[in-house]
């Protein structure tokens, strides 16, 4: 791992414990900053309710400034009752038809974060997923509190653990399999993201109107890469928030993640020769507090595990001399 990457974990990698809602409630009056939260949705009527009504309660209730002055669902085309569900919770439903509609609206997740930014005011917009379970409020607390907080930072990723049916950090597949090591071998400054590709994450107005917007799953890597380069890495965070449950993607679904994701990534390597980084940076959950990424006090955050990637590629065997001599003999 970079040494730059090492000090960046030191430096801004951080728990949601850090900033109680008192101090960022504080810090919201004190910078005058408006809060807006977008929750992209594609048939997630199942668990919509719940989130939406976790946020309200939790983050929008507070006399005289609330955390979340704005909460949307951006509603990506759903058949299912995702609409009438978050509306009874207190969401404002926007469908993706109605924003910008000289530009029809393509499929995708990344298609309705970006539309989102159209309909919403917020200085600090967070987006989240709505097919989290036991969603906490901790979910955008902890990724727009840094922002309320810290003037220098512009985006801010949640990073949890990750489990998939009994296997405690069985998710984020693609997570593990496509983008980590795309980032670490082409962009090792974000080697120390634990989930670069986590759909909780808060950002600046300002920068989030400068950048481009992958229309489908590409949008989070997408972000990322192009933050570092707008921004610089000493601008973004990542904030600690326990555990994240979701609904599972199939494989062959996940497949069609990975290409968008590749695809992605092809696009900015494209921009600029870079030598590939040959090593990959892995994270687990530091249950002995021994000194992580992060970390609710006691759970420790997450430690990095750094490993060497071959990348020597040896020459067509017919180069070699003795090959020759011997295919000659
Ligand atoms: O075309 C799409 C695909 C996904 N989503 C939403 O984006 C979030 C993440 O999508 P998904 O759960 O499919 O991704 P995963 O978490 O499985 O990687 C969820 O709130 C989806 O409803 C969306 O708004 N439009
Ligand atoms: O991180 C991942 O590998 C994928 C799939 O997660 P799982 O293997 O289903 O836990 O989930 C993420 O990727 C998507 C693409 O960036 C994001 O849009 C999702 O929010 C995120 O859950």
């Amino acid at each position: 791992m970079l040494e730059e990457v090492e000090q960046w974990l030191r430096r801004r990698s951080f728990s949601c414990t850090d900033r109680p809602l008192t101090e960022l409630l504080a810090a919201k009056r004190a910078t005058g900053s408006r809060v807006s939260v977008v929750l992209p949705a594609l048939n997630e009527e199942r668990t919509i309710g719940g989130i939406v009504s976790v946020i309200r309660h939790e983050l929008m209730t507070a006399s005289p400034t609330a955390l979340v002055d704005e909460l949307v669902v951006l509603d990506s085309g759903s058949t299912d009752r995702t609409a009438p569900v978050a509306e009874a919770a207190g969401a404002r439903v926007v469908h993706r038809d109605d924003v910008l509609p000289r530009l029809p609206a393509l499929p995708g997740k990344g298609e309705v974060l970006w539309r989102s930014l159209l309909v919403t005011s917020g200085d600090i917009v967070c987006f989240a997923d709505a097919d989290l379970e036991d969603f906490s409020a901790d979910f955008v607390s902890g990724v727009v509190g840094p922002l309320l907080t810290d003037p220098r930072l512009r985006l801010v990723k949640a990073m949890y653990d990750r489990p998939l049916g009994d296997d405690p950090a069985g998710g984020g597949r693609v997570t593990e399999l496509v983008a980590r090591p795309l980032l670490n071998l082409h962009w090792p400054r974000l080697a120390g993201f634990v989930q670069p590709l986590g759909g909780e994450y808060a950002a600046r107005r300002t920068l989030l109107e400068q950048l481009p917007f992958p229309v489908g799953y590409g949008v989070e890597l997408g972000l990322l890469i192009d933050s570092l380069h707008t921004a610089g890495l000493d601008a973004l965070a990542q904030v600690d928030v326990g555990v994240r449950r979701h609904r599972h993607q199939d494989g062959q679904a996940l497949g069609r993640m990975a290409a968008a994701i590749h695809h992605t990534a092809q696009l900015r390597m494209a921009r600029g020769s870079r030598l590939v980084s040959p090593t990959l940076t892995q994270f687990e959950r530091d249950v002995d507090g021994a000194g992580g990424a992060g970390g609710a006090a006691g759970s420790g955050g997450f430690a990095p595990r750094s490993h060497a990637v071959d990348t020597v590629e040896r020459p067509p065997m017919r180069e070699i001399a003795e090959y020759a001599a011997r295919r000659a003999a």
